[in-house]
């Protein structure tokens, strides 16, 4: 989590409560218990994760009745993720994969310790010490046992601790059942910085890479995140996720990484042994930020018959390549879904059914509402509103233009009665004049 804002916020007492003004917003100290996970819905081979009794906020006070009153853990109380955390000589305590983990699959789910604004670093260090004490003897101890890369002359150990490990997340409230953002709440929250930071025991001990193979995924519901393969994982390899933006060169994500974290990145993508694969990978990672911009777009190939039934896969294609030599596979979820529909229009079953399974794969933890749509679609591919949209049309438009043509060439026809000349055959489809202006 990163901020410029250091403006120190006053703190004031209302009702025995601590609160800190800051924009016109009053921040308080509030605790959301989490209850564990219903024992009779554990299995033995679930994941599971140690989980809190409770989630400590610094929070505008105006949106704590958006927030859960309490939270049912997602998952049971007994550990078995495919992780074990490990410590390194020159990268600190890492997170380090105990089995062989999937494209798309589950790493942990966890609920963080506390949650902070994201707007404000520099918060007068009493909001974190009353925030530290808030939490029980256990997870005060466990969270102060958390890596510190904050020079002691800058903040103080418990800032220094949310400035390392504090992970961006949105509280925007969503609908549990429908994923959508309800219109009351939105009022509510309108104007105010749904933007805070949360510091988890675990997840927080994943490093930094520039081409990570994991990446996390927050839920306000059940207050928890998910963390997830974006590649497959072997066992042994370390799990990274991202502290910058991977899209951005070289120089600048160091810069980011150095200013905010305090490390000079060394991993696999920062680590190349000449100018020349410096100024590639820039340029394919600029390539990719921009692709959607300066390439063929999904939205208007589906409705436009001129276009070569490839373009879009090829020019997705392409960029899947680019994404593959950058190890930036948290990108490729866009390109995977619109290479599956792109078949889906198409008609062509087989390739849709590759596309679309690596679809469900890759974002069941990520979106499970759209790996839910493309398994109803695989289970049935012509449910997909779409489907072989493209053929269907050539085949109408082909038989309008054979009827079409065949008055056109009966009315124009020289007279067949026998003795008179041989009659002409009717013109095909593809070669009448007018077709070429439709590209069929
Ligand atoms: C959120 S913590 C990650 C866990 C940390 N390694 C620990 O020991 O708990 C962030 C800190 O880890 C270290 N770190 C993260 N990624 C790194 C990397 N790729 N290379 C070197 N150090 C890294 C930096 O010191 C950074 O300030």
């Amino acid at each position: 989590m990163s901020s410029s804002n250091s403006h120190h916020l006053a703190p004031s007492t209302s009702a025995g409560k601590h609160k800190w003004t800051h924009n016109e917003q009053n921040f308080v100290v509030h605790k959301i218990p989490i209850r564990p996970y219903p024992d009779g819905l554990a299995d033995s081979t679930s994941y599971a994760s140690r989980v809190h009794s409770e989630c400590a906020f610094l929070i505008d006070e105006d949106l704590i009745p958006l927030l859960p009153t309490t939270v049912v853990s997602p998952v049971p109380s007994q550990p078995s993720w495919p992780f074990v955390v490990g410590d390194t000589p020159d990268r600190g305590t890492v997170m380090l994969a105990s089995h062989d983990i999937p494209e798309g699959g589950l790493i942990l789910i966890e609920h963080p310790v506390i949650i902070t604004p994201g707007i404000l670093h520099g918060l007068h260090s009493e909001g974190y010490e009353v925030l530290y004490e808030a939490l029980g003897p256990d997870a005060t101890v466990e969270l102060l046992d958390m890596y510190n890369c904050m020079p002691s002359e800058e903040c103080g150990i418990e800032e220094g601790i949310v400035r390392t490990n504090g992970t961006a997340i949105d509280l925007g409230f969503k609908n549990a059942q429908t994923g959508k953002v309800r219109m009351k709440d939105m009022e509510k929250w309108k104007g105010k910085s749904v933007e805070y930071g949360a510091v988890f025991l675990k997840l927080d001990r994943a490093n930094h890479s520039c081409g990570p193979n994991a990446a996390h995924k927050w839920d306000t519901a059940t207050l928890s995140s998910s963390l997830y393969a974006l590649r497959p994982i072997k066992k042994g390899e370390e799990i990274n996720i991202i502290y910058t933006d991977v899209a951005a060169s070289r120089e600048e994500r160091r810069a980011h990484l150095y200013q905010n974290y305090r490390f000079t990145c060394q991993c696999p993508s920062c680590d190349l042994p000449s100018l020349e694969q410096v100024t590639r990978s820039d340029s394919a990672r600029k390539d990719l930020r921009e692709w959607r911009q300066t390439h063929p777009t999904f939205w208007k190939w589906s409705r436009d018959l001129c276009r070569d039934d490839y373009t879009v896969i090829n020019s997705h294609l392409e960029a899947l390549e680019l994404i593959e030599q950058e190890s930036l596979q948290g990108m490729q979820g866009i390109f995977i879904e619109e290479i599956a529909l792109s078949y889906a229009i198409l008609g062509d079953e087989e390739q849709f059914r590759i596309w679309a399974k690596r679809m469900v794969d890759l974002v069941s933890i990520c979106d499970p509402q759209q790996a839910g749509e493309f398994a109803k679609w695989l289970d049935n591919p012509k449910s997909y509103k779409q489907w072989a949209w493209r053929k269907k049309q050539r085949t109408c438009r082909s038989s309008f233009w054979l009827s079409i043509s065949r008055v056109v060439n009966a009315r124009s026809l020289p007279d067949t009665t026998p003795g008179r000349k041989a009659r002409q055959q009717p013109s095909s489809p593809s070669t009448s004049p007018l077709l070429p202006l439709l590209q069929l």
